[in-house]
């Protein structure tokens, strides 16, 4: 049976960025429809940033704990792995969005269940199994559709069936050996978090020169050191050129050169693709299967005279990650709402962190992107650990700290920090370079002691403050 229906807006995907859009709009007064074709939360609340990080804590925990002489004689035993898998189902609320509802309810959202597809310009079919009803907006659609896995086409990945994001953050034990292709974000984390919970055996196959390919090489070869300490294998600038699940469940990875690696579970982490291919992009005028792009105001570049359509969060390419999803919602939302605003961060201001142990935290221009920007810069280091509230946090806390300054402006256009337990440091580095603060004034933001923060003092001095 067919229904229609009109709105001020129509969001398309109920992930962070598209719940975020809705909520800006609904507040706002505009009528606002989500439409969802899995579960409301999207890949982050159930597959990505929640229970990953979930699974990466206690193993975590203990490690730090490790390095506090008096606390580490108390560590005496091995991690609950059915305790630590219970507490992700409880953060996953056991793949059920039902408690997400009442939120839409309160917010005046109206909630679309199903697959929704554009069938020309403001309108869209959304296909469930109860039918299909063709929704009309009257101000704007706005695609929030986020990303899938990758498989690359390694003969015999596929028909491995590996995990990819999604088996390795539902999974219900431990594997013994794990082998992960890619070592960037996902690859990383959850290799580590693997190892912790208990796996023997954890290889991690790259295709670059070293880990974390996206962020300053010193990170991924810290990363790397402290893999190789807790027993997980690094091998970077290989290739994988077959797999084989064998009957007994068991899998072999063939790289280039002959070498063979075999595991009782593989993962996929060789990054993302849009979920595009089956929007009904090609009535609207724009390539399936491609990333959206938009200008600063968040709509669509593509369509001619387009005064309509918008996309947020992972979908556009942009920056995949949540917080900057939210952050583009809510540019969006406001735009929607008539205000004078646009996006000044998914660019060149995006903060990053990778939950490994080290941790890497970065944002904004790598001094390699700088460079080929043709900015003048100088780079700061230091060590994390050389200063007091890393001596009184544990022992052996070691990582780098680093500035990249624009040396014609003296403003910071790039930090990261490495080291364990270091992510809440990264906000102060947010904080400095989207608001372009000079380094003679940052000179007068004493951070308290002993804290890690002091290598902002560290830093400053280094460039002659
Ligand atoms: C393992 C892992 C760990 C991660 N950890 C972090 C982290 O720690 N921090 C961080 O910031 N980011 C992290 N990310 C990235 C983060 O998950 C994404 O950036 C985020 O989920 C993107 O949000 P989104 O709303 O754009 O898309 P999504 O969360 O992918 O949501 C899109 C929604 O759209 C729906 N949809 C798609 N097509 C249609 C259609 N045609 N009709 C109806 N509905 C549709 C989907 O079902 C989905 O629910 C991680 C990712 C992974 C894989
Ligand atoms: N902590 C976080 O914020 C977090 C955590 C996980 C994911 N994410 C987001 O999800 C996105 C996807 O993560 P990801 O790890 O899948 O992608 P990624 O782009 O971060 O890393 C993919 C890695 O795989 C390597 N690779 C690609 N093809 C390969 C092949 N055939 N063989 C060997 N190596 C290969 C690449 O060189 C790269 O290092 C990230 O870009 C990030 O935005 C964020």
């Amino acid at each position: 049976m067919a229904e229609s229906d009109e709105f001020d807006v129509i969001v398309i995907g109920a992930g962070p960025a598209g719940e975020n859009v809705a909520g800006r709009t609904a507040a706002g007064g505009l009528s606002t429809a989500i439409v969802e074709r899995e579960l409301i939360g999207g890949e982050c609340s159930y597959w990505g940033c929640i229970p990953s990080k979930t699974l990466i804590r206690p193993g975590d925990v203990i490690a730090a704990a490790k390095r506090v002489p008096g606390a580490a004689e108390a560590v005496t035993g091995a991690i609950d792995v059915q305790a630590a898998l219970a507490r992700r189902d409880y953060m996953t609320s056991s793949w059920d969005d039902s408690a997400q509802v009442p939120w839409l309810e309160d917010t005046g959202i109206a909630l679309v269940r199903g697959h929704a597809k554009l069938t020309g310009p403001r309108t869209l079919e959304v296909t469930s199994g109860t039918g299909t009803r063709t929704l009309t907006a009257r101000k704007a659609v706005v695609l929030a559709t986020g990303t899938t896995a990758v498989v690359p086409p390694i003969p015999g990945l596929a028909e491995a069936d590996p995990w990819t994001n999604r088996g390795v953050t539902e999974m219900k034990e431990v594997p013994d050996r794990l082998v992960v292709i890619g070592g960037g974000f996902v690859g990383a984390e959850m290799a580590q978090a693997v190892r912790r919970l208990g796996a023997s055996e954890v290889t991690v196959l790259e295709g670059g020169p070293h880990l974390l390919s996206r962020e300053e090489p010193f990170a991924g070869e810290e990363v790397g050191k402290a893999f190789a300490a807790e027993g997980i294998s690094v091998r970077t600038g290989v290739r994988a050129t077959a797999v084989k699940r064998h009957d007994d469940g068991t899998v072999t990875v063939t790289l280039e050169g002959g070498d063979e690696i075999t595991a009782d579970q593989i993962l996929v982490a060789t990054g993302r693709k849009p979920h595009t291919d089956d929007l009904g992009l090609e009535n609207v005028g724009l390539a399936p299967g491609k990333p959206v792009e938009v200008d600063t105001k968040l709509r669509a570049t593509g369509p001619a005279d387009n005064d309509w359509l918008y996309a947020v969060g992972d979908v556009n390419g942009l920056a995949l990650l949540t917080h900057m999803g939210k952050y583009q919602a809510r540019i969006l939302g406001d735009v929607l709402l008539g205000k004078d605003i646009e996006d000044r961060s998914s660019r060149d201001v995006v903060p990053r962190v990778t939950f490994t142990d080290p941790q890497v935290c970065a944002v904004g221009l790598t001094e390699k992107q700088a460079r080929e920007r043709g900015l003048e810069v100088r780079v700061l280091t230091y060590a994390t650990g050389g200063v007091s509230g890393a001596y009184t946090s544990g022992d052996g806390i070691e990582g780098t700290s680093q500035l990249v300054v624009d040396t014609s402006r003296e403003v910071i256009v790039g930090a990261t920090f490495t080291g364990p337990g270091v992510a809440e440091l990264l906000h102060s580095a947010t904080i400095a370079i989207s608001a372009q603060i000079p380094l003679s004034d940052l000179w007068h933001a004493v951070p308290s002691f002993p804290t890690v923060s002091e290598v902002w003092l560290r830093l400053l001095e280094a460039y002659g403050l």
